[in-house]
């Protein structure tokens, strides 16, 4: 059991408001292993940000048991187990790219000495060697997001939890951070688990796509990909990619797609 980076079991979450309760999740399992990539998509609402905060025990589940390598939320929160990106870079305006990469390793009482060597190899991981003296404003949002990337790698988490962090980006930056985020989670053996609306962000990034639907929010399919090690640009023009591409835009309909000419 050591090896899952997350293990939920039968997890749900209501919320009570004003007008009644909301099921936000039902009877949620799921296991992500030690290194892998794992992306959730599925309808607005469906429940995908509330299960990726449960993980990272910014919210607590209302039933079941989640466990993150094996501790309860909490623990792992505060041994900076994983680290986390979301759609706004979230950066420090008033800190350097530097300083901002940094802030979790300041968080951890990590030495100057120390800091400033892991700072510039997460630099060089994300791109942006030139640019650590540079101030947030001073970037553009691909690089901004290099940033935030980095900074939930600092403290060397073995679990990356990432919420749309692309949304906001044009198309050819996404796919250019598609490419290095595969890279990166590669080279740190970091486990993934990336909340999209994007089918084919899904597919080119991960082992296993999990495709929820809501009211109540649960899990309806699970696809593996099986497309290997190679994250390139080829990928995204191979028949094997267009398949999984359509194998999880049918579990998303709920049925097959009818393609033109068949009926
Ligand atoms: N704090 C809250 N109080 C009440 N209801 C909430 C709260 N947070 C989320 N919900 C409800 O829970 C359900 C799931 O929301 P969630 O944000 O997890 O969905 P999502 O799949 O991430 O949606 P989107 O793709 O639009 O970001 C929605 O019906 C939402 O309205």
């Amino acid at each position: 059991m050591m090896d899952l980076a997350v293990h939920a079991a039968g997890v749900g979450k209501v919320f009570p408001t004003k007008t009644g309760e909301v099921v936000a999740l039902t009877e949620v399992d799921l296991e992500v292993a030690a290194g892998e990539f794992v992306s959730l998509i599925g309808p607005s609402g469906c429940g995908k940000s509330t299960l990726l905060r449960l993980i990272a025990d910014l919210d607590q589940a209302t039933s079941g048991t989640l466990e993150i390598f094996g501790k309860p939320a909490k623990r792992a929160r505060i041994d900076q187990d994983y680290g986390i990106a979301f759609q706004q870079a979230g950066l420090l305006p008033w800190r350097t790219v530097a300083a901002n990469i940094g802030l979790p390793l300041e968080l951890h009482g990590t030495s100057k000495a120390e800091r400033s060597t892991r700072i510039a190899e997460l630099a060089e991981l994300v791109g942006l060697s030139d640019f650590v003296d540079r101030y947030p404003d001073q970037l553009s949002g691909g690089m901004q997001q290099r940033v935030a990337i980095a900074r939930a790698l600092a403290a060397q988490p073995r679990l990356l939890l990432m919420d749309e962090p692309f949304g906001a980006l044009d198309e050819m930056t996404r796919e250019r951070l598609q490419s290095e985020l595969t890279r990166i989670a590669a080279e740190t053996s970091a486990a993934v688990v990336f909340v999209t609306h994007s089918i084919p962000e899904a597919v080119f990034l991960s082992d296993r796509v999990v495709v929820m639907s809501p009211r109540p929010g649960r899990i309806t399919d699970v696809i593996e990909t099986g497309l290997g090690e190679q994250r390139d640009e080829a990928l995204r023009e191979s028949a094997a990619f267009f398949d999984r591409v359509t194998a999880v835009r049918e579990a998303l309909h709920g049925s097959p797609v009818v393609r033109a000419g068949e009926s």
